[in-house]
């Protein structure tokens, strides 16, 4: 059933886009503590084809999902961007699918660190959000506001785990 419904939200991603010049220089780049957003990106690299890549961190995030709540909100609070581990070069892509679950309704620190790091002016950005019932809150807009000079396509939020009541499609930190 849930695979289903994913399959129906990547259509839906990709019915509304001009899919003719995705393939080989697509990125699908995403963030996932519990793989459900993993889950999503896998599905849209399966139609899209190029790379997928999974964004970690210097100093990954801790176990506990309160600790994880009271960090990222001092990160979002006092502008800390995390030093990410992984490292891309986007110079051969044209088309970034950019994947994040919603923490405290906005984008988590990590991809505000991706795309405080990476030029993506000139390409195309597909955003996709998983999130536990609540909407995407601020990701899009913020996804919009960081960049202004790419050509940023309407984005699809999907619900996904319930971690702060150990509801877990993915698996559990
Ligand atoms: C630090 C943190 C904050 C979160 N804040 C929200 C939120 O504000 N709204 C919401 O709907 N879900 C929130 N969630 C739940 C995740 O968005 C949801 O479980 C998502 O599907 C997780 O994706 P992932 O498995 O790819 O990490 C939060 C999760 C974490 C870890």
């Amino acid at each position: 059933m849930r695979i289903t419904l994913l399959f129906l939200f990547i259509s839906k991603l990709l019915v509304c886009q001009d899919t003719s010049h995705f393939g080989e220089r697509s990125l699908v780049v995403y963030l996932s503590g519990t793989k459900n957003t993993q889950v999503v990106a896998e599905m849209i690299h399966d139609k899209v084809g190029g790379d997928l890549v999974a964004l970690e961190l210097e100093i990954p995030y801790p176990e506990d999902y309160d600790v994880i709540v009271k960090q990222v909100s001092y990160e979002n609070a006092n502008g800390i961007l995390p030093t990410l581990k992984t490292r891309v070069s986007l110079d051969e892509y044209e088309t970034v699918f950019i994947g994040f679950p919603t923490w405290g309704m906005q984008l988590p620190p990590p991809i505000k660190s991706f795309l405080n790091q990476h030029d993506l002016s000139g390409k195309t950005v597909i955003p996709f959000n998983t999130n536990a019932g609540y909407g995407v809150g601020s990701g899009f807009t913020q996804i919009n506001a960081l960049c202004r000079d790419s050509k940023v396509l309407k984005g699809i939020s999907i619900k996904g785990g319930i971690e702060r009541d150990g509801v877990f499609h993915g698996y559990k930190r």
